[in-house]
């Protein structure tokens, strides 16, 4: 198993590179089956859901060809299967887009219920109950949900809580039902919008996505596209935490600032300093982070997927901050992890009390999900000694070259497979 080890105390200096989003491509790709046209997608992370998720596409019959790690061609012509096997399933949650490209596609589908990470319970009620009032019988049946339809009908369908896996499931079934479908209390997120875009360049006819309405007129075919990802917020807001809890000065380049202006609001609460350019931002940590409250919550709230980030700067803070949880009821596992380097946070109902310290030693700890286990590393490489980060496999989901970004903003990392390369790494370090 790899593990990361790191000598902290450097503050990380430089600029970084910051890659396709993960959770906009994991539904693009899903999506690009829906025409058996080719589709060339572009700005791929290279990462392991989309390694896993390229995997079953290839398995359900369709051609799947690597131009290069950031960029791939699909054709879906050749599918000859609409069942998904487990082995791919269960690794990823985004495994739930295929359910809605294959029912929009052909009717029919059979999926094996979603992995993910375990950061709550996870229905995908919403998603069913989408499918279902466009006229498909869904059932599960031996762990896979089965989902079929005579003819997909568009529909008026409220959503009761604002899902971004369900609005762009259904989303993707209604392009091709027949009729008009709308989505109330749909998710606002930007990658809900770059699905809604992809589709469109497609010829779906997807209006409002960004909106918590969404208009889809369905169309009978979908055609070949060029598209490229947007940028990944949350990898963007990773490296910027990074920034503030190490003190550093980090240019995060290729993104689109928009969509991290709710992290940039949190990060200049807490007193670093952050210059936007057309698509970068800057941030610079130069004196002791203050204390703040966050509260989760869909787009354009601050984002669960940053939780753990923004946690870890509050650890250092000058004072108490309270960190709400109000998206998962699971997310909180680092919380252990990060008391035994010495942070005093207490875990109180979905909400962490965070009573900054001076200073995070190293300790030996364990990734419990993609962005808790990528926030542990932040911990480490702000904190004094050696950090050694078990269960990276969950980081390596989410995280294209983690290390090598990091180490060239001037982190001492290394992802290492024993314990010999780890007292290697403490020999070198000194
Ligand atoms: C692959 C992917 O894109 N994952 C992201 C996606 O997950 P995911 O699509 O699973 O998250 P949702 O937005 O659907 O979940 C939001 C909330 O709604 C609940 N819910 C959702 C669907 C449903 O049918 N029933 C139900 O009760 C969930 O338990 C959760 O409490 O959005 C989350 C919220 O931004 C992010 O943290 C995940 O990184
Ligand atoms: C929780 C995440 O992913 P998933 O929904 O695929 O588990 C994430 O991207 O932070």
């Amino acid at each position: 198993m790899e593990q990361y080890v790191i000598k902290g105390g450097n503050p990380l200096v430089g600029e970084v590179e910051i890659g396709g989003a993960k959770n906009a491509a994991l539904a693009i790709l899903a999506a690009a089956i829906m025409t058996d046209e080719t589709v060339c997608v572009e700005n791929l992370p290279d990462v392991r859901d989309i390694h896993v998720l390229l995997e079953a596409i290839e398995q359900i019959g369709a051609r799947v060809e690597k131009i290069s790690p950031s960029v791939v061609k699909i054709n879906g012509s050749t599918i000859g299967d609409v069942s998904v096997e487990y082995e791919f399933i269960k690794k990823i949650r985004a495994s739930y887009y295929l359910l809605g490209a294959l029912l929009g596609k052909y009717k029919n589908a059979e999926v094996p219920l979603p992995g993910g990470c375990n950061i709550g319970s996870r229905p995908i009620d919403q998603h069913l109950k989408g499918f279902r009032a466009m006229g498909a019988s869904v059932d599960i049946m031996h762990g896979a949900i089965v989902a079929r339809a005579e003819e997909l009908h568009g529909s008026h369908i409220f959503l009761d809580m604002v899902s971004v896996g369900a609005t762009i499931n259904i989303m993707m079934a209604a392009s091709m039902a027949v009729g008009n479908t709308i989505i109330e209390n749909a998710a606002r997120e930007p990658h809900v919008v770059d699905v809604a875009n992809f589709l469109n360049s497609m010829g779906a006819n997807i209006k409002g996505a960004g909106t918590d309405v969404i208009r889809i007129k369905g169309v009978d075919k979908l055609h070949s596209t060029n598209y490229s990802i947007i940028p990944d917020q949350i990898e963007a807001g990773t490296f910027m935490f990074a920034a503030a809890a190490t003190k550093g000065d980090i240019m995060v380049k290729n993104v689109i600032p928009k969509h991290l202006e709710a992290t940039t609001a949190k990060l200049v609460e807490i007193g670093c300093e952050v210059e936007e350019f057309d698509d970068a931002v800057r941030v610079v940590a130069s004196k002791r982070l203050r204390r703040t409250h966050v509260k989760t919550l869909p787009y354009p709230g601050y984002p669960t997927d940053m939780q753990p980030q923004i946690a870890v700067a509050l650890s250092l803070a000058e004072g108490t901050s309270i960190v709400t949880e109000s998206i998962f009821e699971n997310r909180f596992k680092y919380a252990d992890e990060l008391s035994r380097m010495g942070a005093d946070v207490k875990v109180e109902g979905n909400s962490a009390i965070i009573d900054g310290v001076n200073k995070l030693t190293g300790a030996r700890v364990s990734a419990p999900d993609l962005r808790a286990g990528a926030a542990l590393v932040i911990a480490g490489l702000a904190a004094e000694g050696i950090t050694i980060v078990d269960d990276i496999v969950y980081i390596q989901r989410g995280y294209e070259h983690f290390e090598e970004k990091l180490r060239n903003l001037g982190a001492e990392i290394e992802k290492v497979a024993d314990e010999k390369e780890i007292q290697k790494f403490k020999l070198r370090v000194g």
